[in-house]
């Protein structure tokens, strides 16, 4: 297990809307969420991610051999057990890691192969945004521009576009604004799938959606079957998929602690399968090639 992180915000604090995506704080929740909707659109592209309560004091200051660390820990003017260890950003006394009084709720994520067994690609998002206040990227520029990419490799080829178009579904639903890179496993070349990493930015907000994420699909109408079929039995009421996301997030062992997601943030994720519904549908009314057949010899098709 590796790549922890650590509660930062309460479970039901919005961020803030004058907070540009990349300001945003990460969230243990959302990396454990992330990793359950994931799972249950049937894309299994995350690496499981696992939530833990951790001993701020036994399981961390007391057993670390890292002095720079030791050095940061302090008991805050309630009581507790806090520390902000070393980085670039966030880490000083004024955005302290603390345990009540030494209980901390943190995601740890499964480990990946070490990059010298198996060596990973990263690749540009087409539809990464632009890290500047005031530029816009090409994407939102050119309304044609999915044309451009799907004459670009990897993306004239093989599931690679439609590949992406999960991924923009998967982190419109969760309102994630941060996918700047995508990685892939460097021995399967092209003919791979896509790895989820890094989705502690998700469910952020749940009063708001973020209909630019949703750009690669409304731009290039374009969608697996298998992912359509999918989200079209999420949103029948038998297999809601709040009522789905519930019942899965109850078996992390966090759960016990709080919800791992509020329910409105649940009830955002039935609004927005139903934005993504839509917009599929009015693809459909303008074209007959919205629906990328990787299911052969299964006949049903929804409305
Ligand atoms: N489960 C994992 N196992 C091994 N390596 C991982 C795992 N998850 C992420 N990584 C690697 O750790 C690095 C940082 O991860 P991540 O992107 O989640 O962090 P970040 O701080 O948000 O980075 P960035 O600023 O690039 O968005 C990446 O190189 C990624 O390949
Ligand atoms: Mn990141």
């Amino acid at each position: 297990m590796c790549s922890i992180i650590i509660v930062r915000q309460a479970r039901d604090a919005e961020t803030d809307i004058n907070l540009f995506y990349f300001s945003d704080f990460e969230r243990h929740n959302a990396e454990i969420s992330a990793f359950h909707l994931d799972r249950i659109l049937g894309f299994h592209r995350i690496p499981p991610v696992v939530g833990r309560l951790v001993d701020v004091i036994a399981e961390i200051k007391e057993v670390t051999t890292d002095q720079k660390l030791s050095r940061t820990f302090f008991i805050s003017p309630v009581g507790n057990m806090c520390f902000y260890g070393q980085c670039a950003y966030y880490c000083s006394t004024e955005h302290p890691v603390c345990g009540g009084p030494r209980a901390l709720e943190v995601s740890l994520a499964t480990m990946l192969p070490d990059l010298s067994l198996a060596p990973r690609r990263s690749w540009r998002s087409p539809w990464r945004r632009s890290y500047s206040r005031t530029k816009l990227a090409q994407w939102e520029k050119e309304p044609a521009f999915c044309d451009v990419v799907k004459q670009t490799p990897p993306y004239d080829q093989g599931t690679r576009l439609v590949d992406l178009i999960d991924m923009a579904v998967l982190d419109f639903l969760m309102g994630n604004m941060d996918r700047h890179h995508y990685e892939t496993f460097e021995k399967f070349g092209n003919e791979t799938f896509l790895l989820h990493l890094d989705n502690g930015r998700a469910f952020g907000r749940h009063s708001r959606d973020e209909h630019s994420i949703l750009a690669p699909l409304q731009q290039c109408c374009r969608i697996r079957r298998s992912t359509f079929l999918r989200l079209h039995l999420m949103s029948l009421p038998s297999f809601r998929l709040s009522d789905v996301m519930r019942e899965s997030l109850a078996h992390d062992p966090l759960a016990v602690v709080q919800p791992l997601l509020s329910e409105a943030h649940l009830s955002a994720l039935d609004r927005r399968l139903a934005t993504v519904l839509k917009v599929l549908h009015t693809c459909r009314d303008h074209r007959d090639d919205v629906v990328y057949n990787d299911i052969e010899g299964y006949h049903e098709e929804p409305d």
